[in-house]
């Protein structure tokens, strides 16, 4: 395929399930295609796994998720988990690491890539549900690797985007939420003390902060657009395409800050990151809300957010403890 250098990606052999994506820093300035790859090994996938499904030694089922709380982090998506996590008939993806059922607790399953290697580790992150039951992956940080989407809908296929599955998203008025992950990775403590950077330790000012950021921003920008004009005639599936140039041409690994953790600004940019969950399962099934909605009517939010699961909200008795929780 085409090359533009700077090639940081590892080439993923086998039968092209995005299971097998590594999650990598890479460098800026171009991606090169991996070797050897036709796009026949994104169409083609193997069936999806059994969402729900009984391990050996237990009685009761498992499940994994049938909602995605995938972003955007600093736009009160821990407030948001936290009113949710209430509700007793929601169940709660665990982390990876530790297989814990925890009500509310962020799981970073998906961003894995020892999901496909690591199948009994992942197995157990699914909490005992039934078909039925509402099954929440709550992941801020999802919505920036560009991945996830793409490997959710090959591990899912078409309960991916008829309705079955449902993805929540919080949004926040950009420069406060840039100003938010900022302020909040900063590490003053680290500067003053004189200890070596590390990283987790953002040591940028805000101003070089915001400035890297954006020139990191523009350039995936740029990439996209670039290379969708190149391609546009080349390649007759466009869902193939724009997977290809997502992915494998424009990496957001390699063009957004080679920590993601500090894509601040890159974080901000919320078109880029909505427009592959949109796209990928539809409008209908993508809720998107607003810190500054969230943070005037926390029962109407919420409500909403009930309402699009297909959740009852609780009986009267219930519905007043559920208030006073949220103010309280
Ligand atoms: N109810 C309500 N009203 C107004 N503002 C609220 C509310 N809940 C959370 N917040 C603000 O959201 C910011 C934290 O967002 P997250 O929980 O998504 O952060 S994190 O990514 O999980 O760390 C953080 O923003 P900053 O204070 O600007 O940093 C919180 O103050």
């Amino acid at each position: 395929g085409p090359s533009t250098g700077g090639a940081q990606r590892q080439d993923r052999s086998g039968n092209g399930s995005l299971g097998e994506y590594r999650d990598q820093g890479g460098s800026s300035g171009g991606v090169a295609v991996a070797s050897g790859r036709t796009l026949h090994g994104f169409i083609k996938k193997p069936p999806p796994p059994a969402r729900c499904f009984v391990l050996e030694g237990e009685d009761s089922s498992r499940c994994h998720a049938n909602v995605y709380f995938f972003g955007v982090s600093k736009c009160g998506t821990t407030s948001l988990a936290h009113w949710m996590a209430r509700h007793p008939a929601l169940s709660w993806v665990s982390n990876v690491w530790h297989t814990r059922h925890k009500q509310g607790g962020e799981a970073h399953v998906m961003e894995m890539s020892t999901i496909k290697d690591n199948e009994s580790t992942y197995a157990l992150t699914a909490p005992m549900a039934a078909q039925t039951d509402t099954v929440i992956d709550y992941t801020p940080h999802y919505s920036i690797l560009a991945e996830v989407p793409y490997r959710i809908r090959d591990m899912y296929g078409k309960t991916s985007y008829d309705g079955t599955v449902k993805y929540i998203a919080v949004l926040r008025e950009p420069v406060a939420r840039t100003i938010s992950s900022w302020q909040f990775k900063y590490d003053l403590e680290g500067i003053e003390k004189g200890e070596a950077a590390n990283p987790s330790s953002e040591r940028r000012s805000l101003e070089e902060a915001f400035s890297e950021g954006r020139e990191h921003a523009l350039s995936l920008v740029k990439c996209l657009s670039d290379k969708e004009n190149d391609q546009r005639n080349q390649i007759r599936h466009p869902g193939a395409l724009k997977l290809y140039i997502d992915l494998q041409m424009c990496n957001p690994h390699a063009f957004l800050e080679h920590n993601m953790y500090f894509s601040h600004v890159g974080k901000s940019i919320y078109s880029l990151q909505l427009e592959r969950w949109l796209d990928l399962f539809g409008r209908e099934n993508v809720k998107v809300l607003f810190l500054e909605e969230m943070a005037v009517d926390p029962m109407g939010t919420i409500t909403s957010v009930f309402d699009f699961l297909g959740v009852d909200l609780l009986d009267e008795k219930e519905g007043v403890k559920f208030r006073i929780a949220l103010h309280g």
